[in-house]
């Protein structure tokens, strides 16, 4: 299958936020709207990834997951995108060079829970990743303090946006990282994939 590239406006400002989304579910809904509002974003396209890099095993089918967060998230502000299928790009660096090359006009925030920074040290390329775009977390249950003392916290504190001023994160040149404290919601794919087929 081939999937589109989507339309953004000059000057807009996107969120990524990139996932698995085996399969998607409300939290992953619920932290879209809240990034939405808490940085001021024009639109967020999700990420639907061919499969972690990090990950052993291989999710479902890329067209199964796209269709069921198409079902999860529906927002006028929102797209969901196979976009690192097109670009042909599993690392996180990788696409957002892809995107950047693509979309000169705008300005991309990645977006990612708390979990994520916690071991974003891990990712490829992940100083080239802080350096290029501003970074926006989201509080996730019981992920709060791995987030705060995880090498990419410390490594770069002086970039830290407060929560409070969240909404100059999208502007701000990168280096920049803000954690926002959103109310949370417990709920994550691997728990929905133990509790059984959700394809059905
Ligand atoms: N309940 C949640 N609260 C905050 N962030 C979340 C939540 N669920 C997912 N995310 C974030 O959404 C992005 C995509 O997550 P992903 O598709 O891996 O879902 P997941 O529920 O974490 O999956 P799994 O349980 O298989 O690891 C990641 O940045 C992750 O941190
Ligand atoms: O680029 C990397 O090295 C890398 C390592 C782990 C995860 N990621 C990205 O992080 C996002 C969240 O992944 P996941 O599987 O936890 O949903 C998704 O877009 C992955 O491609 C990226």
């Amino acid at each position: 299958m081939r999937y589109d590239i989507p339309y953004a406006s000059r000057g807009q400002v996107i969120g990524l936020l990139g996932g698995s989304f085996d399969p998607a579910h409300a939290g992953h809904a619920h932290i879209t709207r809240e990034a939405l509002k808490r940085f001021g974003l024009d639109q967020v396209w999700w990420l639907v990834s061919p499969g972690n890099p990090l990950k052993e095993h291989g999710p479902a089918a890329l067209a199964d997951r796209i269709k069921h967060a198409g079902r999860v998230m529906r927002h006028p502000k929102v797209k969901i995108t196979g976009i690192e299928n097109r670009l042909g790009t599993r690392f996180t660096a990788e696409t957002l060079r892809g995107l950047q090359r693509l979309y000169p006009q705008q300005r991309f925030v990645w977006l990612m829970g708390a979990d994520n920074l916690a071991q974003f040290h891990r990712w490829q390329d992940w100083q080239d990743i802080a350096n290029r775009v501003p970074l926006g977390i989201l509080a996730r249950p019981g992920q709060r303090m791995s987030a705060r003392m995880s090498r990419a916290a410390s490594l770069y504190a002086p970039y830290r946006i407060a929560g409070r001023n969240s909404q100059l994160l999208a502007h701000a040149d990168a280096p920049a990282w803000c954690f926002v404290n959103v109310p949370m919601m417990d709920v994550s794919s691997s728990e929905i994939r133990a509790a059984g087929n959700w394809l059905t």
